[in-house]
């Protein structure tokens, strides 16, 4: 059986601002088990301490009113033990609910930090497990990955503090409403009508609030885009050159201000509705004790009454309006938590054959079948109808102009997206039924848009096979290979030199030599050095390795990159076409379909489209009176 993959399958989750009673209880439970995973201890005493912030209201005003009765009856020298007693229980169950906050606040902290680890480590776990390209490309799910990183991490422990509140206030509601039922029934109604408007209005205000982050989430990432623009190494030699710096930053101002504009809306709305909660409460409360004094004045309340129905009015108050508000913030976060949900829960992008098989040694011929590709419905294709065959043992040029989609082949090689049409095959297997993992493990690639990572040297060589990250002598063969050895060694710290300017620790901070940058060329040859040690692969592409190398290097590059292919099955793109004429097979392709193939001398003879590149490539290094004679063989290119 195949787990079907669904590249879109993501958004089936909701993603407006509602969510039902039964996937928020569901939601809450899967957030309550997360946390009680990351910190078991701290979950419980979590739990414990809402149940005493709960009840502890409701024990202080009962103990209250039974003093007050007995102190107001002049019975207190009659009573004066069990008084002593009322007032130690009252300083005690004081204590716990004075302490209370500061506990929780601990407790919250430490399961808040273990919650975090834990969601952090399983969302990029699930974004390490997409195989494919073509989610991360997608906009809105990027939009949604970044809800996911900000608000998913901190999104569980919400729900759980939130769940816990309004557990807590449900505690203190009906232990006070208990107790106005015990005093003052009708108050009963009276508060309980007062209540409905202001859970209404919260809930409300959460969805809008929720909503709020899913439409501005586009312009916040577009924000955060354009200020690490300006920040960007990278970006900062052409922001400067071309003075862009107050062109982006006013596009980021601009996003800003859109994201301001929405968020102040927002606060007003909730503003004005909070605030007309507020003043409805304090109606309530005044018309409340009016009524008690008047019961009071008439003998039909006792001065404690009045006390506990003053504490029970208040605490009914502030514990439905915590209740609404960690509702509210819970209902929040569960929306948020939704994101992350869908980027966890999300099934694979590409399809994943049940018994997914290893690929094993190439022994016969990678093989496209009638391959047809274009990245996203709709969208023009760029691969049409290739057939192509890659014998083992041999070596495959791959040339064509610009956007011919000689890059696209090899992401299709290397499976980061599956053909729309036709197939890719390994020694007769389609790469669909293979083990994507394993598909890889046998590959080495040198990427026309390698990394150049903020590590030290040694690391962003060894990184090319994580088993010999560690394998010092490997990595500097490795580099020779490639041509960088020289380089590395005379770095500052050797192959110990951090390759950053950005991260230093803190012994390399001191040391003002340790962040060293290379250059291009030269990150080149260390990512052509990547692909030497991840040697023994079955299949080496080169995609244009040795683009920003000087001519020497090129050459000797091209050298050293030959002798490693000697034997090997491997696929070489370049533009270069000097570097290509010892391929085994040469391959143009143009505007996704092969128009030739053969050995150079074949497609020399020929005179077609690869005879005419290669001319005009040999015209540009003859002296101009030179150009004359080759005139009639030029072919439009
Ligand atoms: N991720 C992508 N999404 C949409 N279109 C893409 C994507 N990557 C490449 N393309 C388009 O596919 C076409 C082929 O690109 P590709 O990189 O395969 O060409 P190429 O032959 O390698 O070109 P070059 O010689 O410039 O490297 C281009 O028109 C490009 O715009």
């Amino acid at each position: 059986m195949t787990r079907t993959a669904d590249p879109d399958a993501w958004q089936a989750a909701p993603s407006s601002a509602r969510i039902g009673a039964g996937t928020a209880g569901r939601y809450l439970r899967d957030a309550l088990l997360l946390a009680w995973r990351a910190a078991p201890l701290a979950t419980t005493a979590k739990l414990l301490l809402a149940l005493l912030a709960g009840v502890g209201p409701v024990a202080l005003a009962w103990l209250t009113k039974l003093v007050v009765d007995r102190l107001a009856a002049g019975e207190a020298g009659r009573h004066l033990g069990e008084l002593l007693m009322l007032a130690a229980a009252l300083g005690a169950v004081g204590a716990i609910v004075a302490a209370q906050p500061h506990l929780t606040g601990y407790v919250d902290g430490v399961s808040g930090r273990a919650l975090r680890l834990l969601v952090t480590g399983r969302l990029y776990t699930a974004v390490n497990s997409f195989a494919g390209l073509a989610r991360l490309e997608n906009p809105r799910f990027r939009d949604r990955l970044q809800l996911a990183e900000s608000a998913g991490r901190l999104g569980p422990a919400h729900c759980v503090s939130g769940g816990l509140g309004v557990a807590q206030g449900v505690l203190t509601l009906f232990g006070f409403l208990g107790s106005l039922l015990a005093v003052a029934p009708a108050m009963v109604l009276v508060v309980a009508v007062a209540a409905a408007p202001t859970t209404w209005v919260e809930i409300r205000l959460s969805r809008q609030r929720a909503a709020l982050a899913w439409r501005l989430g586009h312009a916040e990432r577009r924000e955060v885009f354009y200020a690490r623009l300006l920040t960007s190494l990278e970006a900062a030699k052409e922001i400067r050159l071309f003075g862009l710096g107050d062109f982006f930053t006013n596009r980021l101002l601009r996003e800003l201000r859109h994201v301001n504009r929405e968020r102040n809306t927002m606060d007003r709305r909730e503003m004005l509705g909070q605030a007309t909660l507020a003043l409805l409460a304090a109606a309530v409360a005044a018309g409340g004790l009016a009524w008690a004094i008047t019961l009071a004045a008439d003998g039909r309340l006792t001065v404690g009454d009045v006390t506990l129905f003053v504490a029970a009015v208040a605490g009914v108050q502030t514990a439905l309006g915590g209740m609404v508000a960690q509702g509210a913030a819970m209902h929040h976060a569960l929306l948020l938590f939704d994101h992350y949900r869908a980027v966890v829960g999300a099934p694979p992008d590409l399809p994943e054959p049940a018994g997914a098989v290893d690929p094993g040694p190439l022994r016969q011929a990678i093989e496209l079948r009638d391959v047809w590709f274009r990245y996203a419905d709709g969208q023009p294709w760029i691969l049409r109808g290739v057939d192509l065959i890659i014998p083992a043992g041999s070596t495959v040029a791959l040339v064509g102009l610009n956007g011919a989609g000689k890059s696209t082949l090899v992401k299709l090689l290397c499976r980061f997206y599956d053909p729309v049409r036709g197939d890719v095959r390994w020694d007769g297997t389609d790469l669909r039924d293979l083990d994507v993992v394993e598909l890889r493990k046998r590959l080495s690639v040198v990427f026309q848009d390698f990394m150049g990572y903020d590590l030290s040297a040694a690391e962003n060589i060894g990184v090319g096979d994580l088993e010999r990250l560690a394998d010092r002598a490997g990595i500097t063969a490795a580099a020779r290979s490639a041509g960088c050895h020289d380089a590395l060694a005379a770095l500052p710290a050797g192959y110990d030199t951090l390759l950053s300017r950005i991260f230093l620790d803190d012994a390399a901070e001191e040391d003002p030599r340790m962040g060293v940058s290379l250059s291009g060329g030269q990150w080149q040859r260390v990512a052509v050095a990547r692909a030497v040690l991840r040697d023994e692969r079955d299949l080496l592409i080169l995609d244009e390795p040795t683009a920003g190398l000087d001519a020497e290097a090129e050459h000797q590059v091209h050298l050293r990159l030959r002798a490693l292919r000697q034997g090997r099955t491997s696929l070489l793109i370049s533009h270069r076409l000097s570097t290509v004429r010892d391929a085994d097979l040469i391959v143009v392709l143009d505007g996704g379909r092969i128009v030739e193939q053969g050995s150079h001398e074949s497609l020399m003879a020929a005179g077609g489209r690869y005879s005419g590149l290669f001319h005009l490539q040999a015209r540009g290094y003859q002296a101009p009176d030179d150009h004359s004679s080759d005139r009639e063989s030029q072919v439009r290119t």
